[in-house]
């Protein structure tokens, strides 16, 4: 099977992007393995699969795989990405995109040439996700992982979360800690690893663990947690610049009840092929 990709960031969040409507492709869990891996593929965080919608209100479907070849239903910078490829590849000239995805629908608009708005919908209670969010009214959890005691904000954006605050992510543990977390077993699905330095009411420092891909360098959905972990302890307003090790993100969240708002760029480094 040729297959017909394009290589994308977010913010040095990489993707290998499909276009799954006008190319039959199917692919298994080792073969995403392979396309993700950096020496013996072509090397990604992620891999999306643009497909046609399923409601009838959509423009698109599109789905999400980890590195580790594990579905997902949610991400950030590949939502912006996404866009950027059906404009470019003109299977789209809307300004504003819907499209389906297993978080739900997210809406997608372009501001101008450099940067894209992704409404990422309300944060989600999703105790399949996060058994802790049983408990609704906790702000915050806390887990033993062997000598320390954790404290951590879980939240759902369509894939679970846990914020941990730190006073430099320059010296966080992430190398520890993030392996630690994303697969306790507090977390059925595992886990997604934020570690935020709060700067201000208006910026953070971010860098996340991401659950099947290990640190990247930018989280789009992430960052969207940690700032509603922030704004819902009451150590932030309401819009946010999110510095990451790869650039910065824009959140804006206006509380519970209201979806969350993401603005970035999105990037094609090139058009390739390959043979599987
Ligand atoms: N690792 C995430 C998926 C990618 C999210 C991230 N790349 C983003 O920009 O939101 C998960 O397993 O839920």
């Amino acid at each position: 099977m040729l297959i017909e990709f394009t290589k994308m960031q977010g913010l040095g969040n990489d993707f290998i992007v499909i276009d799954a409507v006008n190319q039959a492709v199917e692919l298994t869990p080792e073969q995403i393995r392979f396309l993700a891996d950096r020496h013996f593929g072509v090397g990604c965080d992620q891999l999306l699969m643009v497909e046609k919608p399923v409601s009838n209100n959509a423009d698109f479907k599109y789905r999400i795989f980890n590195a580790d070849g594990g579905e997902v239903a949610q991400c950030g910078n590949g939502a912006r990405c996404f866009a950027r490829f059906v404009r470019d590849k003109k299977l789209s000239h809307k300004d504003q995109i819907i499209v389906d995805t297993d978080a739900g629908q997210l809406l997608l608009r372009f501001d101008g040439e450099e940067s894209i708005t992704v409404n990422m919908g309300v944060p989600r209670h999703a105790p399949e996700q996060i058994p802790l969010l049983m408990d609704a009214e906790a702000l915050e959890y806390s887990v033993a992982l062997g000598a320390e005691k954790i404290e951590f904000y879980a939240v759902s954006m369509g894939n679970p979360h846990a914020v941990i605050r730190v006073q430099d992510i320059d010296t966080a543990s992430l190398e520890t800690l993030g392996p630690q977390l994303e697969s306790h077993k507090i977390f059925p699905q595992r886990v997604n690893v934020g570690f935020m330095q709060i700067l201000s009411r208006k910026q953070i420092n971010l860098r996340v663990y991401e659950r099947g891909a290990a640190e990247t360098l930018a989280c789009g959905s992430g960052a969207c947690a940690a700032v509603v972990a922030g704004i819902e302890q009451n150590l932030l307003d309401n819009i946010v610049r999110v510095n990451l090790p790869g650039g910065e993100l824009t959140i804006e969240w206006l509380g519970r009840g209201h979806p969350v708002f993401m603005s970035g760029p999105a990037v094609s480094v090139y058009e390739g092929q390959i043979q599987l």
